[in-house]
């Protein structure tokens, strides 16, 4: 593939002496939606931490190969406190600063990375929050407390804050996990639309969220990835059959799987 949005090569990641990612090799298009799918435990929120280098706030972790995000090597061309700029994080649970404002959570990066002040940051936090939809509902009590929403505006506004530094790359892990169903096809709507000047790269348990929103996937089992593929040919077996197989037949499957491709 050539101009990857994302590319992993031989990637392996340790927690201590135990290793929870197995030589992983992928590529993610640019301005497409990516799922990252498995069963729990199996490493989905590693991989995504590895990306951005937040992995590396845990001190027992230790990560070996390439992550490239537009053509840039995270790891050795970059501090990592600029690898924000290039991918921002969704987190499960929608995680606005309490203490701070909607407009100030939302202009949270740009200040810390000195982007900008003044009007020019009203008009970034302005474009963010209409990017994540959620403009109209705040625009009259900015000065609010992020806390003041409700919890499926909580996480379009923490989809504002990542937004803010104008990333090429988002890193959603499993964003609707904690809302109703409302707000999880408000959330989905949006992936679909941001998809179309950002690459999104999701991690959901759930494969019919994947089939609604992403076009390309990989299931993770126990570290590797078993499948890799367009969305439709990931499913032509059905996913829960796959992960029972899995489970039930692991040895045997990964390595019939791993032939197919
Ligand atoms: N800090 C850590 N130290 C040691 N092991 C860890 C640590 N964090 C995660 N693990 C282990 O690494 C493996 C992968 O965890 P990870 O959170 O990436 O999985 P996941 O697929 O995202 O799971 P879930 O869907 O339940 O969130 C698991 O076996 C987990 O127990």
């Amino acid at each position: 593939m050539e101009n990857p949005a994302v590319r992993i090569q031989n990637l392996n990641v340790y927690y201590g002496n135990e290793q929870v990612l197995f030589n992983i090799n992928l590529s993610v298009p640019r301005n497409s939606v990516y799922a990252i799918l498995g069963p729990s435990g199996c490493g989905k929120s590693t991989l995504l931490r590895t990306i951005n280098r937040l992995i590396e706030l845990r001190p027992e972790a230790r990560v070996e190969g390439k992550v490239e995000i537009m053509g840039i090597d995270v790891y050795r061309e970059l501090p990592r406190e600029q690898v924000a700029r290039l991918a921002g994080m969704v987190f499960q649970m929608p995680n606005p600063l309490p203490h701070l404002s909607i407009y100030d959570n939302v202009a949270l990066g740009p200040r810390l990375h000195g982007v900008a002040k003044g009007r020019k940051l009203d008009e970034i936090v302005r474009e963010a929050l209409e990017q994540a939809g959620l403009w109209e509902e705040v625009k009259n009590k900015l000065k609010k407390p992020a806390t003041s929403l409700s919890g499926g505006q909580q996480q379009r506004l923490c989809i504002a804050r990542a937004l803010a530094l104008r990333p090429p790359v988002l890193l959603m892990d499993e964003p609707t996990a904690n809302l109703d169903p409302v707000n999880e096809s408000k959330i989905e709507e949006l992936i679909r639309k941001l998809s179309r000047e950002t690459t999104i790269i999701i991690v959901t348990h759930d494969p019919e969220q994947a089939k609604r929103v992403a076009n390309r996937g990989a299931i993770i089992f126990k570290g590797k990835i078993v499948k890799e593929n367009f969305i439709d040919s990931l499913f032509a077996v059905p996913y829960y059959d796959l992960i029972q197989k899995l489970t039930l037949e692991e040895r045997m499957i990964i390595e019939a799987l791993q032939e197919k491709r």
